[in-house]
């Protein structure tokens, strides 16, 4: 049994990703809540450099709120060619208020600058990326029980493709596959994703 107890808030607002986390938590026996339970809390600045800093900054403000353990979860998009961006800033990559559609014409804007910029570079559909997920857990005063990483490659690819999932995951081709993240079905995507190496990595460190 994980010592997590039976009350835990996942301090996230986005319904994708609660849509990925609740059958992985489920299948560990935890009911999990988000903060879509919570409609009216202000929301939290994630002002940190990185993915881990990030999920700590979210993971410790839900925590001191509400006195109970808490999971977040800070990922995002690097693609090699772009220096790693849209990196951490991958949520409002096109600028705020978070739009995942507007996010990836700005993704393939500024893939095909590049492409503009050195015609001997690579078409930019086949741009190696990779999505990354940091996960933190603290315990109900907010100190840090367990901070994870887990990563999935892939290579961007010029029009989306698929309907399910969220972010760039249309535009997120896992040559392996044949297909993107959002032709994967939840199922599918929880078996290889950022995410769901990450949540392992969790359930390896809670075990020990
Ligand atoms: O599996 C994924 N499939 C596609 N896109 C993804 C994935 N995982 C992260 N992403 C993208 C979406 C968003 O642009 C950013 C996350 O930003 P991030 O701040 O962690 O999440 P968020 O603001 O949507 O919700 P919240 O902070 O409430 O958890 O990276
Ligand atoms: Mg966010």
């Amino acid at each position: 049994m994980l010592p997590l107890g039976s009350e835990i808030i996942i301090a996230t607002r986005n319904k994708g990703k609660m849509k990925e986390f609740e059958p992985m938590f489920l299948r560990q026996g935890i009911a999990v809540r988000s903060l879509l339970d919570y409609p009216d809390l202000p929301d939290i600045v994630e002002d940190g450099h990185t993915f881990a800093a990030n999920a700590l900054i979210k993971a410790r403000a839900i925590a001191l709120k509400f006195g109970v353990p808490v999971v977040a979860d800070d990922s995002g998009l690097c693609v090699d060619r772009l220096g790693g961006a849209p990196g951490v800033y991958s949520a409002r990559y096109a600028g705020e208020p978070s739009d995942d559609a507007a996010n990836n014409r700005k993704l393939l804007a500024e893939l095909a600058k590049l492409e503009d910029s050195s015609p001997s570079a690579e078409p930019a559909r086949l741009s190696p990326a990779r999505f990354v997920c940091a996960i933190a857990l603290v315990d109900r005063a907010g100190h840090p029980v367990a901070e994870v990483e887990g990563s999935c490659d892939g290579v961007i690819i010029d029009k989306p493709r698929g309907e399910h999932g969220f972010g760039y995951d249309p535009l997120f081709y896992i040559p392996e596959l044949g297909r993107t993240m959002a032709e994967l079905t939840v199922n599918e995507k929880n078996e290889l994703s950022h995410r769901a190496q990450a949540l392992g990595k969790l359930w390896e460190a809670l075990s020990k």
